[in-house]
């Protein structure tokens, strides 16, 4: 799969009465990396989960390459993935299989999983780390292997919800090394961060605040 261009226009998503985004228009290009900002409840899992087809706005619409994303099933099988805050890995399971598993699910046969999960946890630094269970990771690696997951379904558009949040500065630039590999293959990419120096790594950044967005840094 190649990348896809992401386009929303006039977003707005509720829980409730709460108004968590609140009218967002913007557009990713394919091969372009977005950083949304903002303070803790400013919207920016909301967003994410809204451009994911988790979500779906109360208002507006969300377009991969023009057609409306659809419902999560019809977003993946479109390949947009979404690493969740937290990871949402199996602790109980290996690295390796944490990655291999849901490609196994898609219908890879075996050889083709495992290459590309060796090839995603290379990428992320975590190689020699396959065959140890989540559980006995620290928060950081765990959230390399949720990023390497996520490269090895070789996603058109890619969604990270903090996924650089419990890391050092070695391993953040590990990770925003390992997301060039998917832009490299087309894929729109947006980071939703607290993390200045993963958003002065990415091509453009927005900030949220209240769920409104204002441009810090629009795409050149
Ligand atoms: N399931 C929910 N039910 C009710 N309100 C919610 C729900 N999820 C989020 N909200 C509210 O929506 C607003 C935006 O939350 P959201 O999690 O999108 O922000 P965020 O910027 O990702 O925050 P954080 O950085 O803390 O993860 C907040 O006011 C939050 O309390």
């Amino acid at each position: 799969m190649s990348g896809s261009r992401l386009a929303l226009e006039d977003v707005e998503v509720r829980h409730g009465e709460v108004v968590a985004v609140a009218g967002v228009s913007l557009v990713v290009p394919a091969g372009r990396v977005l950083a949304v900002t903002g303070p803790s409840g400013a919207g920016k899992t909301s967003l994410l989960w809204a451009m994911a087809g988790a979500l779906r706005p109360d208002r507006g619409r969300v377009l991969l390459d023009g057609i409306p994303v659809g419902a999560r099933h019809q977003a993946a099988a479109r390949g947009a993935v979404l690493v969740p805050q937290g990871n949402g890995l199996a602790t109980v399971l290996t690295a390796a299989e944490n990655v291999v598993v849901p490609l196994l699910a898609q219908g890879h046969d075996a050889r083709d999983a495992t290459a590309r999960g060796e090839e995603a946890l290379r990428l992320v630094g975590l190689a020699e780390w396959r065959d140890h269970l989540v559980e006995e990771l620290s928060g950081g690696q765990a959230q390399r292997v949720a990023v390497a997951r996520a490269l090895a379904a070789r996603p058109t558009l890619l969604l990270a919800d903090e996924a650089t949040s419990e890391l050092d500065s070695g391993n953040r630039g590990v990770v925003l090394g390992a997301l060039r590999a998917a832009v490299e293959r087309g894929a729109a990419v947006v980071l939703a961060t607290h993390d200045p120096e993963a958003a002065a790594a990415a091509d453009a950044e927005l900030a949220l605040d209240e769920g409104h967005a204002t441009w810090v840094r629009p795409f050149t």
